[in-house]
């Protein structure tokens, strides 16, 4: 008799394989090799930056007060004692009425507390000593780059978990990090299972197809951060597929399979389960695509039970397996980002479940708006390769016409989501 499964919402699958979710651990890399990784520690400011005020103009630096009577008609004269640019320090203490010519990123000179720049100074010579004169008058702190004023020595500019964008590694390079600790990647091992798959490079023969899956999940492993370790395809033999699980299980974090989990004659992912000695966390999720996706787990590893429907198993990734990789990663928002954006096309069809319908989010005059693309049954591929987003139509709900606001789920962003 045909096994009954029964679904689990949606959230409860997540709450179910997140319970499993635990941060990963760490790796010291060069800052060169930092950049797409995530920091494994809070990044802090150990100084202050700028480290001193400095110029933030080619010019002058004075004493503010010496230019108090300055004027178009009555200039005010500077003796010209030194010149230095970025990376030097003066060496004399400017006086009264003396100026040291600066050049943008040099260290204001003690005693001086404004710069002028230089176009608005006169410069000349007399008796072979050097002199500008100004027109106006600056008060103290006057184009001044002052101290800490980027950041403060203790300060926590970017938190642990953070991806480390550009901006972030000129921060890395700023505090001196020359090696950078970074979540290590997690090993993410991928058996594609079925007896109808060929190869990418094999020529397609009656009843079979290319397997797609690994390949789309090894990107989407990729993307989420962790490393595709690609173990190839399976027939539906449920010794074959026991004893190769078995062989590599040890080598990696967590285990996708996809196909075989459903309850054909042979979809064997349940037996092998139980052979296992796995536990079943869910087998049937109430949602569409992706309502076969089957998670266990053995000794705390994951094992994810992605369905061979190829929209199925792209839904199954970015909902159960993304979150976990993102934590092991040390992300505070481990989840899709989730926006609301207006409907551009009528979206009729009744959804019983929780619907992830592969789709587009575009920005117009700063608001989201998000169509389907493609065909919207789980055995679709196509879609995918258009799909930036996933709109989440909720279980019970009828239709949705344009116009509707409505939620997403974006494929694309770094940024995350903490629930
Ligand atoms: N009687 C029932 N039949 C089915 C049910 C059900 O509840 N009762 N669920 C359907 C749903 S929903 C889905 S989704 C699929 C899930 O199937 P499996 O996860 O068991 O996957 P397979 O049977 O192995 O394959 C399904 C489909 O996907 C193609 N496939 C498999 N692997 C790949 C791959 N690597 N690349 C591309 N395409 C792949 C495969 O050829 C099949 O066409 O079950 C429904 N049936
Ligand atoms: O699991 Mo199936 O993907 O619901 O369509
Ligand atoms: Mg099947």
């Amino acid at each position: 008799m045909i096994e009954k499964r029964t679904p689990i919402p949606v959230t409860e699958a997540i709450k179910k394989v997140m319970a499993y979710a635990k941060e990963g651990e760490i790796e010291t890399v060069q800052l060169e090799e930092a950049y797409g990784r995530y920091l494994a520690e809070p990044l802090c400011a150990d100084h202050d930056v700028p480290p001193f005020d400095r110029s933030p103009y080619d010019g002058f630096a004075i004493r503010a007060v010496d230019s108090a009577s300055a004027s178009l008609t009555h200039p005010v004269e500077f003796e010209v004692i030194e010149a230095i640019g970025a990376g030097d320090v003066a060496k004399q203490v400017v006086q009264p009425f003396q100026a040291v010519r600066i050049m943008t990123g040099a260290q204001i000179p003690s005693g001086c507390d404004a710069v002028v720049m230089l176009e608005l100074t006169n410069e000349y010579e007399r008796n072979g000593k050097k002199y500008m004169s100004i027109k106006r008058s600056f008060k103290p702190g006057d184009n001044i780059s002052f101290q800490g004023e980027d950041a403060r020595k203790g300060d926590v500019l970017v938190p642990k978990g953070t991806f480390i964008n550009p901006g972030v590694q000129a921060l890395l390079a700023t505090f001196g990090y020359a090696e950078v600790k970074v979540a290590k990647k997690p090993r993410i091992g991928i058996f594609a299972t079925g007896s109808e798959l060929l190869e990418v490079s094999e020529p397609l023969v009656p009843g079979k197809i290319r397997n797609s899956n690994s390949y789309m999940i090894s990107a989407q492993v990729i993307r989420s951060g962790a490393i595709p370790v690609y173990f190839g395809t399976l027939a539906d033999d449920v010794d074959e597929c026991l004893a190769a699980i078995e062989q590599v299980l040890d080598d990696v974090d967590i285990l996708i399979t996809t196909g075989g989990v459903s309850v054909g004659d042979y979809d064997y992912l349940p037996t092998i389960y139980e052979r296992l000695g796995a536990e079943v966390l869910f087998n049937k999720v109430a949602m569409r695509p992706g309502s076969v996706t089957t998670v266990a787990h053995v000794n705390g590893k994951l094992l994810f039970g992605l369905s061979g429907n190829p929209s199925a198993c792209y839904v199954g990734y970015e909902l159960f397996v993304r979150p976990v990789v993102r934590t092991r990663l040390f992300s505070p928002k481990p989840y899709l980002r989730k926006k609301t954006a207006t409907l551009l096309a009528d979206f009729p069809k009744p959804n019983p479940f929780t619907r992830f319908v592969r789709s587009y989010v575009t920005v117009q005059d700063g608001r989201l708006y998000v169509f389907p693309v493609g065909m919207d049954k789980s055995n679709i591929v196509t879609s995918l390769a258009k799909a930036n987003a996933l709109m989440v139509l909720p279980g019970g709900t009828r239709g949705f016409a344009k116009g509707d606001t409505v939620n997403v789920w974006l494929l694309e962003d770094e940024e995350g989501s903490a629930v």
